[in-house]
């Protein structure tokens, strides 16, 4: 049995594997089995034999490489990742509720998203690629929710499952106006500039955090404030500010010779961050500072909005400059939370925080999507 296939089938209750389909569990098909997708099963395999567990049915499994459906245990290769994509609805089946997953980092699969919500399939994800990116692509989102009368789970794209976007829709549904959001938004980075002493070289750490899954497959979509944009995008729309991409200013820390190297020569490149880090780390020591990367989202006095990401130099008694590890720490604004906002902290990025963010989700539109 291949390692994905065991992975899969520890995820399986007998009950589950055995038992024909019934409408009281929810179908779910998992795409990607990485630091995510391989902690969505590790959780799946814990609620065997659970109610949670009943409450799922894992019907189809794939990363890049190849697709399982669970029943039979049998790996298929996936010479193209298209084909394997539409592969994903047939074999979620043509009714009940079914659920797709996506626990990559794809703009192949991203660019599915809208077509599953509108045929009444419900997503799942992690991935910041449908939500956080243009405004159009967004809206194409929120059309075919509508279309489809299907949830997009998105508690996971931002803060790793941390209440976030949750607390902003419900300060909205209760009648609060958003005024402004600020805060550490990237685990890794917020890692990096937890450990980070200025002695020993940044890119060291960076290789750390990637190999504890804290970054994303390619660490400069962290390290050039990409990830934390789409991020502030995801969160600026949920509060009702319908920003453009372009209309949040990003100070990235990648040189742009680093930012036009192919994929495979980035980690030999990672070294010629250190100088400019140890030169900004050491300023900061001087005036007894820390550097956090903060994004800031706040309405101007004519009613417009600013939006911009990037490494600050913050005082030590700052509020933003506490936390810990992968901590994201964020303050929100609103009518209610207008002399002191709101500040949710915890951890922002790792697998298993982020794989329950997931499951979270799942089982909510499980059980019908209340509150
Ligand atoms: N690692 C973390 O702490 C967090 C990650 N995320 C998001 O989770 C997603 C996944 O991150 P990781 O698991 O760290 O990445 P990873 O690189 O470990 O895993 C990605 C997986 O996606 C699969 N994949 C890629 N294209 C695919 C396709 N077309 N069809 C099926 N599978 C495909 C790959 O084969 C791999 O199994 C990313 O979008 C990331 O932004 C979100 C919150 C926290
Ligand atoms: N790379 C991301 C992972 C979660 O989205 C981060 O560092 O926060």
């Amino acid at each position: 049995m291949s390692a994905l296939a065991e992975d899969v089938r520890r995820s399986l209750s007998v009950a589950t594997a055995q038992a024909p389909r019934t409408a009281a569990r929810a179908r779910l098909a998992l795409l990607g089995t990485g630091n995510v997708g391989g902690a969505v099963l590790e959780r799946l395999a814990g609620w065997v034999g659970t109610p949670f567990g009943e409450k799922l049915e894992l019907a189809y499994v794939a990363n890049t490489r190849q697709s399982l459906h669970p029943h039979t245990l049998t790996p298929t290769p996936l010479p193209q990742t298209g084909e394997g994509l539409s592969r994903v609805a047939p074999a979620l089946g043509e009714d009940g509720t079914r659920i797709v997953i996506d626990a990559t980092a794809s703009a192949e699969v991203a660019a599915r998203h809208a077509g599953w919500l509108a045929q009444g399939i419900h997503v799942v994800t992690a991935c910041k690629l449908a939500r956080g990116t243009s405004l159009a692509a967004w809206q194409v989102i929120e059309a075919a929710c509508v279309a489809g009368d299907s949830h997009y789970g998105d508690a996971a794209t931002v803060g790793a499952g941390l209440p976030l976007l949750r607390s902003i829709r419900e300060l909205r549904a209760g009648g609060d106006r958003v005024t402004a959001i600020a805060g550490v938004l990237s685990g890794s980075l917020a890692w990096l500039f937890n450990h980070y002493d200025g002695l020993r070289p940044f890119s060291g750490f960076v290789r750390e955090a990637r190999d504890a899954g804290y970054t994303e497959p390619d660490p400069r979509e962290d390290l050039s404030g990409e990830d934390v944009r789409r991020k502030l995008l995801i969160l600026a729309r949920a509060a009702g500010v319908q920003l453009e991409q372009d209309e949040v200013e990003v100070a990235s820390l990648v040189p742009d010779e680093i930012a036009a190297l192919p994929k495979e020569e980035v980690d030999a490149s990672l070294p010629r961050l250190d100088p400019l880090l140890r030169e900004r780390y050491a300023k900061a020591y001087k005036n007894g500072e820390k550097l956090r990367f903060i994004a800031r989202l706040e309405r101007n006095a004519d009613g417009g909005w600013s939006a911009r990401v990037g490494l600050d130099a913050l005082s030590v008694d700052h509020p933003l400059a506490g936390g810990a590890g992968t901590d994201n720490k964020v303050a929100i604004w609103s009518d209610r939370y207008d002399d002191q906002p709101l500040v949710i902290q915890g951890p922002g990025a790792g697998a298993g925080v982020t794989a329950a963010g997931l499951l979270d989700d799942a089982l909510r539109i499980a059980r019908g999507w209340k509150k």
